[in-house]
């Protein structure tokens, strides 16, 4: 049996602005994405990456054509509904967005309390050991403020990944760091996620992770090429 796909998109178009402004951003996309599979979307700046990412990830509405998630529907659905389904997603984005009066264990913590009915105490432990996983055992009482941008990028994947999300979705996570620690943590996306099995998606302009993915496709002024 065929298995059914984490992302299925079918003649998916998006727009940007009102009456005579309103200019289409996205055209005519058509793309399937297995679970547990890594794929690269790479591309010129403006092409239309981050507002297909944004779609995917419930955090604007479809306006034409058919998105599924995890099998359902995105199209028509409520603003509710859209907050439900971003629950099963996990967000690595550039500007990573830690909470600078929280610890690095306080921002992954807060995670997890948002996502799931747990006890604080069972939220800190699950905290510590995702931590520690992405070693950062010797930092999790850091402030973002006292971490390298690698470190940031790690606690960051870490609050994306400590709910166990089925899809990952990730824009530019490498694009501020060094090429090792750029890397390495592409490296521990993918060894996290082939652990959990989750499907990541991962907007890049970075040629030196290429390898990582299972798959590439590129966009051109809105298109899939
Ligand atoms: N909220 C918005 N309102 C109007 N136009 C927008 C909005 N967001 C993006 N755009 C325009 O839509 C186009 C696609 O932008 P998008 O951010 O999706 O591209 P991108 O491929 O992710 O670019 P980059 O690599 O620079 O992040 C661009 O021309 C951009 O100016």
């Amino acid at each position: 049996m065929k298995k059914e796909p984490a992302i299925a998109i079918h003649n998916l178009n998006h727009y940007y602005g009102k009456g005579a402004l309103r200019k289409q951003i996205l055209f005519d996309i058509n793309l399937e994405i297995n679970p547990g599979e890594i794929t690269l979307v790479t591309g010129a700046s403006g092409s239309g990456k981050t507002t297909l990412l944004t779609l995917i990830g419930c955090l604007r509405s479809v306006q034409e054509g058919s998105l599924k998630i995890l099998g359902k529907e995105l199209f028509g659905t409520s603003e509710k509904q859209l907050v439900k389904f971003r629950r099963q997603i996990g967000y690595i984005f550039q500007a990573h967005n830690l909470l600078g009066f929280l610890t690095a264990k306080q921002n992954v913590q807060m995670s997890v309390e948002l996502n799931r009915d747990l006890s604080p105490s069972s939220a800190e432990a699950r905290s510590t050991t995702i931590l520690q996983t992405v070693g950062l055992g010797h930092r999790i009482d850091y402030y973002p403020d006292n971490l390298s941008g690698g470190q940031k990028q790690r606690v960051a994947i870490a609050r994306a990944l400590v709910n166990h999300p089925k899809i990952v979705l990730a824009d530019e996570p490498t694009a501020a760091l060094d090429k090792q620690s750029g890397r390495d943590v592409v490296e521990l996306m993918q060894s996290l996620a082939k652990e959990q099995g989750c499907t990541i998606l991962m907007v890049t302009h970075d040629n030196r992770i290429l390898d990582i993915a299972d798959r590439i496709v590129d966009m051109e002024d809105g298109r899939l090429t």
